[in-house]
């Protein structure tokens, strides 16, 4: 029961927590979700789900889970190290961090940056600390992996004061999955990853694509926030900066402009009717040209993101999907590569189909040029192996790692 990594991983109106024991093996997972809803619940694998206070918010979600898991044997009394998913790191941070004063005040320096998920991340941080007061917490970043960028992909066309005055960058996001990917896909392949290439196509509420040279992220389609790119469940990713100021002839505030541009556009936007890809397809199938509308201008999207990523590669070892909707939308897969036909992507149906969540492999056809792969992502298991690296450093008396 020792030696165990929490991870808590605090979404705008979820929270995702981990315990890993000391291989790094998961001893269960759980959601808290509609938090500041009065059906506020837990849910943990094959566990019934469990009532949290009415309208509760991310700290009494994290203490009522925390209480649970301890009661459930699943945590012991005190884990070893606490790792946290934070969205945005800046420039501060090029891999993961302790959390002591200095690197909250950072974290804090970037929420203007990711306004959806910074504040909740340190919610977290503040309720964790609060909880466990002598455990050690480490931060892991969505940004730290891109870090790699070259700087021809990562300079907007601003003038140059934006970036130098205040930070204006592509910055990307999703890191630990992509980086996962980048791990995973050469494991599968049986190659160093330093000599791997692929693009990592992360689709999950948030959505975004990054191409991997060599285990380095060389290009990402999200930028100074995680708003750009591809077409996500309520966000628009790429429009045309002149919607700003035709917007704003029209009378729609900024404030208003960002809410519709986060909030009320992409799957949801478009549909008028979900976020949700699952419900989505179902809708679509049933004949909602809505719903059609928006399935196919996310394919779209994504393909030719998938295009744009091939640039920055000299060889392709494979396309891989992963999140929600890439490990689990045998349609989403089959219509986006439909449209790579030209570079030489071909899928293979049956493969398609019976390659989801539980079950990651090769979909390509036998004509294809290059791999494509589903892989699960493990987000959290990244998270507690840099918590646990990290903790191992700073406390070599407590570490048990090899
Ligand atoms: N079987 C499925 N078919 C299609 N889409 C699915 C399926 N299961 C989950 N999804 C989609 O995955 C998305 C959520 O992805 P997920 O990675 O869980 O999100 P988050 O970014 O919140 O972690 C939703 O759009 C959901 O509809
Ligand atoms: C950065 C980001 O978009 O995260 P998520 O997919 O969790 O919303
Ligand atoms: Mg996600």
């Amino acid at each position: 029961m020792d030696d165990q990594i929490l991870v808590v991983n605090c979404g705008s109106s979820s929270v995702k927590i981990a315990v890993f024991d000391s291989h790094g093996t998961v001893l269960v997972s759980a959601l808290a979700e509609k938090l500041g809803q009065p059906d506020a619940r837990l849910v943990a694998d094959g566990e019934e789900s469990v009532s949290l206070p009415a309208m509760a918010d991310h700290h009494q979600a994290l203490e009522a889970s925390i209480e649970w898991l301890q009661r459930a044997g699943y945590l012991s009394t005190e884990p070893t190290a606490i790792g946290h998913r934070v969205v945005h790191g800046g420039e501060a941070f090029h891999k993961a961090a302790l959390l002591d004063e200095n690197a909250i005040r950072a974290i804090e320096s970037c929420a203007d940056l990711a306004p959806l998920h910074n504040p909740v991340n340190l919610a977290g941080i503040e309720a964790a600390r609060r909880l466990f007061p002598e455990v050690p917490q480490v931060a892991v970043f969505d940004t730290a992996f891109h870090q790699s960028l070259p700087r021809h992909a990562w300079l907007y066309a601003l003038p140059r004061r934006f970036y130098e005055d205040y930070g204006v960058r592509r910055y990307g996001f999703h890191g630990t999955s992509h980086q996962y990917m980048a791990e995973e896909a050469a494991r599968r392949l049986d190659k160093p990853l330093e000599e791997t290439s692929i693009i990592s196509a992360h689709l999950g509420n948030g959505c975004s694509i990054t191409a991997i040279r060599n285990g380095q992220s060389v290009d990402t389609s999200m930028g100074l926030t995680p708003l750009e790119g591809l077409v996500m469940g309520t966000r628009s990713g790429d429009v045309d900066p002149g919607l700003f100021d035709f917007l704003a002839a029209k009378g729609v505030t900024a404030e208003e402009t960002h809410r519709i541009l986060n909030r009320e556009s992409g799957l949801l936007g478009l549909s008028g009717h979900t976020s949700d890809m699952r419900n989505l397809v179902n809708a679509a199938r049933e004949g909602n040209g809505q719903c059609k509308d928006a399935f196919e201008v996310f394919c779209f999207r994504l393909a030719r993101y998938i295009g744009a990523m091939m640039v920055s590669l000299e060889q392709l070892d494979a396309l891989v999907f992963t999140g929600g909707i890439g490990e689990n939308s045998t349609d989403v897969r089959a219509r986006t590569l439909e449209h790579l036909v030209l570079p030489g992507f071909r899928v293979d149906p049956a493969a398609n189909a019976h390659h989801g969540r539980n079950h990651g492999g090769h979909i390509a056809a036998a004509n294809s040029r290059f791999p494509v792969m589903v892989i699960p992502t493990r987000e959290e298991a990244m998270i507690a192996r840099e918590a646990r690296a990290l903790v191992a450093d700073s406390h070599p008396r407590t570490s048990r790692h090899h």
